[in-house]
């Protein structure tokens, strides 16, 4: 369960807030919708540490999060908070596989094993990508790629940023029911940020930024 108690925002040098008081709950899958501009990329960083709010509490279970330390939000990040970026990411000399076997390294100083993989890689059907280079996948495979390293170490919380703006319809669909399918498996909360319409048909909680 991930919850926000009135968090506000200010970037450094600037006049205005970004958001005022912005209080929510997430203890399945959340979608947040807004235009662009109004904060849901700057919201996705304050939930999992990267900013801190200027006032108000981000709480993880039982763990405020807007409390840690820096090095202890970091630590907790690893453990607990999967992120798939806009555009994500990936080591470009490592296979898929390996890109997912070094995140969990990274989260867990653990190895995990290679089977698990596959189980979430079949799930995610880009099995037939494991051995790839990330650059040789297609837009949606990436995506795909990314939502695989993300949940691989089982994490609390799942946050993810407009994961279909730049799919096809049938694409779209699929992703949002993949993205709801594995995060009810590994009973994770799942924020996702977007300012897609078609997903709103995928998410019985919806709130407007
Ligand atoms: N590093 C920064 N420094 C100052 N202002 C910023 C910074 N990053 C974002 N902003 C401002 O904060 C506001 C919210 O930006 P943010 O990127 O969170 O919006 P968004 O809803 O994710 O937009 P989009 O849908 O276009 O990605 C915007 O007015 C933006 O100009």
């Amino acid at each position: 369960m991930i919850q926000t108690k009135r968090i506000s925002y200010k970037y450094p040098k600037q006049e205005e807030l970004v958001f005022k008081d912005i209080s929510l709950s997430a203890s399945q899958a959340l979608l947040i919708s807004g235009e662009s501009g109004s904060g849901k990329s700057t919201l996705l960083h304050l939930l999992s540490g990267i900013l801190k709010p200027k006032s108000g509490k981000i709480l993880i279970d039982n763990t405020e999060l807007s409390r840690l330390k820096e090095y202890q939000t970091d630590r907790y990040r690893g453990k607990n908070i999967g992120i798939v970026f806009q555009k994500p990411a990936f080591i470009e000399s490592f296979s898929v596989f390996g890109n997912i076997e070094f995140h969990y390294w990274l989260a867990t100083r653990k190895k995990v094993p290679k089977q698990e993989i596959f189980n979430i890689l079949v799930q995610l059907d880009i099995a037939e990508q494991a051995n790839k280079f990330p650059r040789n996948l297609s837009t949606g495979q990436r995506q795909r790629a990314a939502i695989a390293r993300a949940i691989i170490n089982n994490p609390k919380v799942l946050l993810v940023d407009e994961p279909t703006s730049s799919l096809d319809n049938k694409n779209s669909h699929k992703v949002a029911g993949l993205l709801l399918e594995s995060v009810h498996e590994l009973e994770t909360s799942l924020i996702v940020v977007t300012h897609d319409d078609r997903l709103k048909k995928h998410f019985n909680n919806h709130m407007e930024l």
